[in-house]
């Protein structure tokens, strides 16, 4: 289970699924890969589809991380019926932030999850001690992207409940004026300084890094939850590669 891997500081190595596909998720699912982000932020997924990923994934030993497009409690709430165990939140600034997030995804009376009898998290009504194990089964992944979340690191990891903080590069670059930049010396002081905050919290940190080269560097610093590649780069540059072999 990914959440007792990263409890218990032991890497896991995932893919971000950016297609919005069933079927190129579950070729992705047979690589070996930990687990998969199910991109609901920045591909074109909605409810269905994401329902349909986290489907062909109940084969695999791979585990899906559905990435909401917010933090909107009604979206968190939907997500966890359809079956999402393990989610992640974009753009985390503040601690009170975190915690309403962690209420969202805690039942009553600790938090404010609305409650369903019977959904597919729960195989229909099949899991009878779901709703007690709810809490405790599943992980939330706060992602950090902004001066303001790097400042908060800390407090953030702090709050019960939270168990990884991921960097977001791309964002976190991009709102510290060096878009397109994570090698930044700045960007690369914000990322390491998320990591000691985190570790200093006893809590899990990921990242986002498809160069190899970073994604070794990051495992070598710390990090343990590290995605190290996409569907859509993996396509898109492969066949870039295979077509540019034939030309003369
Ligand atoms: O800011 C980032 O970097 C991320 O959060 C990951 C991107 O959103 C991802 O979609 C890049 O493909």
């Amino acid at each position: 289970m990914l959440k007792a891997a990263l409890t218990v500081g032991q890497p896991s190595i995932g893919v971000w699924c950016s297609l919005a596909s069933a079927l190129t998720t579950e070729v992705v699912a047979g690589s070996g890969a930990g687990w998969v982000l199910i991109d609901g932020e920045h591909s074109p997924n909605d409810l269905r589809t994401i329902m349909a990923q986290l489907q062909v994934l109940s084969g695999h030993e791979c585990e899906g991380v559905v990435r909401s497009p917010s933090d909107d409690p009604n979206l968190i709430k939907q997500l966890m019926d359809v079956g999402a165990r393990n989610l992640m939140i974009p753009n985390v600034r503040t601690a009170d932030q975190a915690r309403e997030i962690v209420s969202a995804a805690t039942y009553a009376p600790a938090g404010r999850r609305g409650f369903s009898v019977s959904h597919r998290a729960n195989a229909f009504g099949r899991i009878a001690d779901y709703h007690a194990n709810a809490t405790r089964e599943r992980l939330l992944v706060l992602q950090i992207e902004c001066e303001t979340g790097v400042a908060n690191a800390r407090a953030i990891a702090e709050v019960e409940g939270v168990d990884v903080l991921f960097v977001g590069p791309g964002d976190l670059s991009t709102n510290m004026g060096a878009m397109g930049r994570p090698s930044d010396p700045a960007v690369q002081a914000a990322i390491a300084s998320v990591l000691r905050d985190t570790t200093a919290a006893g809590k899990a940190s990921g990242i986002l890094a498809p160069v190899k080269a970073d994604a070794d560097r990051y495992l070598a610093d710390g990090f343990t939850m590290v995605a190290v590649g996409s569907d859509l780069g993996l396509l898109a540059r492969g066949s870039d590669a295979l077509v540019a072999s034939f030309q003369r």
